[in-house]
């Protein structure tokens, strides 16, 4: 992961043809960290589909150096499989072994319900289960996306622990959050200073 990047020039967003917002910068080297905050419907999430390449931006320049986890809200997890065989799907699609999908679960405690079909697991599991399938994937750069909703305070230590280990392993993080991104002195970006004139 020494050499991650991560860097976003002059960034501006549309989305059904309204500008959100632009003139966003942002630049993370190895072990940085950033946190976007801001109203709903500022333009979060889109931000982060533009960091991951799956939303063009309108202007800017976006240049990545290694691998992209993303978790959001889309659980991308096979409903009817059991947690642990659904994280197995990504881990070999990554390139992970067991060992590193073992650590993961465990990062995240859900050793004890590996058995348990995906669509029978709690909201604060399945968002567990989610942040597993990013450490799993060995990705460099973590987009994450209100990785707390739906945690109580022991699974947000572990997203804590996870992300502190990531950063000293020199993993970039962003999260898009309503809470503290659980790291020390991250980048704050709030979205509502960088609004369009034209956005209501
Ligand atoms: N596919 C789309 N087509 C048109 N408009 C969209 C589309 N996706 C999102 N939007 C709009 O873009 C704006 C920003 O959405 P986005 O999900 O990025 O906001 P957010 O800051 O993440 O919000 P929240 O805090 O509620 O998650 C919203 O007004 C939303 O309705």
């Amino acid at each position: 992961m020494s050499d991650a990047a991560l860097r976003l020039s002059g960034i501006a967003c549309a989305r059904g043809g309204r500008l959100l917002f632009r003139g966003v910068d942002l630049a993370l080297e190895r072990g940085g960290s950033a946190l976007l905050r801001g109203p709903n419907g500022v333009g979060k999430s889109s931000l982060m589909r533009i960091c991951a390449g799956l939303l063009r931006p309108v202007a800017g320049t976006i240049e990545r150096r290694g691998r992209i986890a993303l978790a959001d809200e889309r659980l991308a997890l096979d409903m009817e499989d059991r947690l642990q065989t659904a994280l197995g799907f990504w881990a070999r699609l990554d390139g992970a072994d067991t060992a590193a999908l073992d650590r993961a679960m465990d990062a995240m405690a859900l050793g004890p319900i590996r058995d348990i079909p995906v669509r029978m697991l709690s909201t604060g599991q399945r968002k567990r289960a989610s942040l597993a399938r990013v450490i799993a994937g060995g990705a460099p750069i973590w987009l994450l996306d209100e990785p707390g909703n739906g945690l109580d305070d022991a699974s947000l230590a572990l997203l804590g622990a996870a992300v502190e280990a990531h950063l000293a392993t020199g993993g970039i993080v962003v999260a898009a959050s309503h809470q503290p991104l659980p790291v020390a002195a991250p980048v704050t970006i709030a979205l509502a200073d960088y609004l369009a004139e034209d956005a209501g």
